[in-house]
């Protein structure tokens, strides 16, 4: 056990270990959390007496958790001078599952994004947000109910690195005189004034993000992965990323996986009748097909086909516009959950797809929908499924009978907006 410097792990409650690969969740497991900046805190406190009440009715009081308040962002700079103390990431670390409120980016700090960091620190590379439609939520599409996907963002990797120097700075001076000097490099349209930014992109990053994801599609019977990309432009990051999601899936799931590079492959040698044969037998078989797309052409598509559409695999940068596009496809952020996860450690930090959201802080006004399923995927994670199927009935049943906080009722007819506390009672009231 670490030592701890400011905040000790409560008395009761035992750790979460990882043995032979899998999670050993105790009956009365220490959780540490983060309440998180702007709005955090009301979504907190609201979303854990969910937890709380869930547990105990799916259990009858024989599991609980043990909670362990630890700090980042602006709770941690007031109390300890530091955005992300050494004592938070022991504790994500010594306790393997944890959940986390948004957290503020530091204003002119060494730190570019606490979240980012902590992503990093934990190695956590998966970033994983499932996007479904919960009946008589409010949408700006005609048949929302038609997206029920699972976004793998890759989350340790690409432009997100923060490997970047600022204009004007004898640093990126220096880089522009190699790259225009040794590198041969002479498309730099304003090089006295640029700012750069580097990319990369590995085989080992984009791997273990894309056996994570045909890993989830095979156990969860899911019909397809898509590896979204740009890589028709960055041939050598994105397009890579591609080429090294079907040779991984390949290489690794041969007699479960029908690719459409093994489609091309039949297509060129034997025509497309041959080709479109040996996919109709795949799926027969019920193979799961690996696909790939365009980033661009896949966020329209989103909107005219997204029955096409079932686990994404795709780099940092796409999977953070693609998780903000989707989720308000399916009636906004404030019901969109996530998790980073190391799926090799077992380490999983859950937090929501939103922010801070800092204009409606303290306000009990925001809706806590997010947290609470990311809470639902914190659950499942933990084995706890009782828990997890108990608070999604629940919330499902609180947004039928319209009671909902203010984002959902601005669109809606006939709705009691209520605040964030008291959608948290309704909940509980409906489990
Ligand atoms: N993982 C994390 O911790 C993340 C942190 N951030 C940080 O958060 C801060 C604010 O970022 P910002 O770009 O404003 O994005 P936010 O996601 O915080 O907020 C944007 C808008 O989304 C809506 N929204 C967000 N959360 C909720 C909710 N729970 N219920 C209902 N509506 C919600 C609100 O819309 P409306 O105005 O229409 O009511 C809000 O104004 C920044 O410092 C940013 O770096 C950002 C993303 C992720
Ligand atoms: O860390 C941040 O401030 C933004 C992160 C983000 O937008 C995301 O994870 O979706
Ligand atoms: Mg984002």
């Amino acid at each position: 056990m670490p030592q701890f410097t400011h905040y000790a792990p409560p008395a009761t409650g035992e750790p979460i270990t990882l043995q032979n690969g899998k999670l050993n969740v105790p009956l009365h497991p220490i959780i540490p959390f983060i309440e998180g900046d702007g709005t955090g805190p009301d979504i907190w406190r609201a979303s854990s007496r969910v937890f709380d009440a869930a547990v105990e009715k799916s259990y009858g009081g024989e599991r609980k958790i043990a909670w362990y308040e630890v700090y980042a962002g602006e709770k941690a700079f007031n109390k300890f001078n530091e955005w992300l103390p050494e004592d938070t990431l022991k504790a994500l670390t010594e306790y393997i599952v944890s959940i986390k409120g948004p957290l503020t980016t530091p204003v002119g700090g060494g730190i570019r994004s606490l979240n980012v960091a902590l992503r990093q620190e934990l190695d956590l590379y998966v970033c994983q947000r499932p996007v479904r439609y919960f009946t008589g939520v409010p949408s700006p599409v005609k048949q929302p109910e038609l997206v029920d996907m699972v976004i793998f963002r890759e989350n340790s990797e690409d432009i997100y690195a923060g490997v970047e120097w600022q204009e004007g700075t004898p640093e990126v001076q220096k880089v522009i005189d190699f790259l225009r000097n040794e590198m041969d490099v002479k498309k730099i349209r304003f090089p006295e004034t640029s700012g750069i930014g580097i990319k990369p992109v590995s085989r080992e990053g984009t791997e273990r993000l894309v056996r994570a994801a045909i890993d989830y599609a095979l156990q969860h019977g899911r019909k397809s992965v898509t590896l979204v990309h740009k890589g028709n432009i960055m041939k050598f990051t994105e397009g890579a990323f591609k080429n090294w999601g079907y040779e991984v899936a390949e290489r690794e799931y041969a007699d479960k996986v029908f690719t459409w590079a093994q489609y091309d492959r039949i297509k060129d040698e034997q025509g497309s009748d041959a080709a479109n044969r040996a996919q109709a037998e795949a799926q027969a078989a019920g193979k799961l097909i690996v696909k790939d797309v365009i980033a661009d052409a896949f966020l329209q598509q989103i909107l005219t086909r997204p029955a096409e559409y079932d686990v994404i695999a795709t780099l940092n940068l796409n999977g953070d516009y693609i998780s903000d596009a989707l989720a308000a496809q399916v009636g906004g952020i404030g019901i969109a959950p996530g998790a980073n996860i190391n799926y090799v450690t077992g380490h999983a930090v859950f937090e929501a797809t939103h922010g801070t959201a800092p204009k409606y802080a303290n306000l009990d006004k925001v809706n806590p929908g997010s947290v609470i399923l990311s809470g639902v995927m914190m659950f499942e994670f933990m084995g706890w499924q009782e828990a997890a199927d108990m608070i999604t009935r629940a919330l499902e049943k609180t947004i039928e009978q319209k009671v909902v906080t203010y984002d959902f009722a601005r669109l809606m007819e006939g709705a009691t907006e209520v605040k964030t506390s008291e959608f948290a009672d309704k909940i509980i009231e409906n489990m």
